[in-house]
């Protein structure tokens, strides 16, 4: 558990569902009024997300960020509104396991529903009304990793994660990945949670992520980020 008093983090980097959220996705009211605190104090916020990059940019737009975003679960990132937007790993590949098993759920009667998949540049994302555990199973073998963000499942190029693409990010922002803070919810949060400086995990999401934090709120989904927000730059608050 990291002494609060010690780390002064230069930078947030944060998850959206379950985090800046509630566990319905109606977004958390104070979550946002402490990012506007942290924006408006200099501190560069990062929204990191498996959302695709038009709905994380609008997000970003409402909230009052500087557009800097990791979309796709690490598929995707770009720094500022207006910076290059970076793709990683191999989409055809997480076609390709989504079509096997496509086929293996209709052999057993289930359609998956895919998720925006025409903004989608780098991952597949489909409803999560199957088992994470059965699909990891069905594409056992291929180059891809299966994540479960809690709301959807996602079909990830293998090595690609929150947690690579920040590390690449924070370089292009010019800020170390030890003087971030991070936050996240779940499974698809433990990469990034574990590269930046400290990492918080909101109580109510996956106990997979709150083991890999370095500290877990006391309060739940968006209510948990605020309250750490407020412990880690208590100067601001
Ligand atoms: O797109 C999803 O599955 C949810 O995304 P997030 O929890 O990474 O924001
Ligand atoms: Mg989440």
């Amino acid at each position: 558990m990291t002494n609060t008093s010690n780390f002064f983090p230069k930078a947030l980097i944060c998850d959206i569902d379950g985090t800046i959220t509630d566990k319905r996705r109606r977004i958390n009211l104070d979550a946002i009024s402490v990012i506007r605190t942290l924006v408006d104090s200099g501190i560069p916020v990062v929204l990191a997300s498996g959302n695709t990059v038009c709905s994380i940019t609008m997000l970003s737009k409402m909230i009052g960020t500087d557009g800097t975003i990791i979309a796709e679960n690490g598929g995707v990132y770009r720094v500022g509104f207006t910076g290059e937007q970076k793709v990683c790993g191999d989409h055809a590949m997480c076609w390709k396991a989504f079509e096997l098993l496509e086929d293996y759920y209709c052999d057993k009667g289930i359609e998956l529903e895919l998720y925006s998949p025409e903004y989608r540049f780098a991952d597949v994302a489909f409803a999560r009304n199957v088992e994470p555990d059965e699909v990891r199973d069905v594409v056992k073998g291929m180059p891809v990793k299966i994540l479960d963000s809690g709301f959807a499942v996602h079909i990830q190029s293998e090595g690609v994660t929150k947690g690579s693409t920040f590390l690449n990010l924070s370089k292009d922002m010019g800020i170390k990945a030890e003087e971030f803070i991070s936050f996240g919810d779940s499974s698809n949060d433990i990469e990034l949670i574990k590269a930046a400086g400290t990492g918080v995990a909101v109580m109510g999401g996956q106990k997979e992520a709150q083991d890999a934090a370095d500290y877990v709120s006391t309060k739940k989904y968006g209510d948990g980020f605020a309250e750490c927000v407020r412990k880690f730059f208590p100067s601001l608050f």
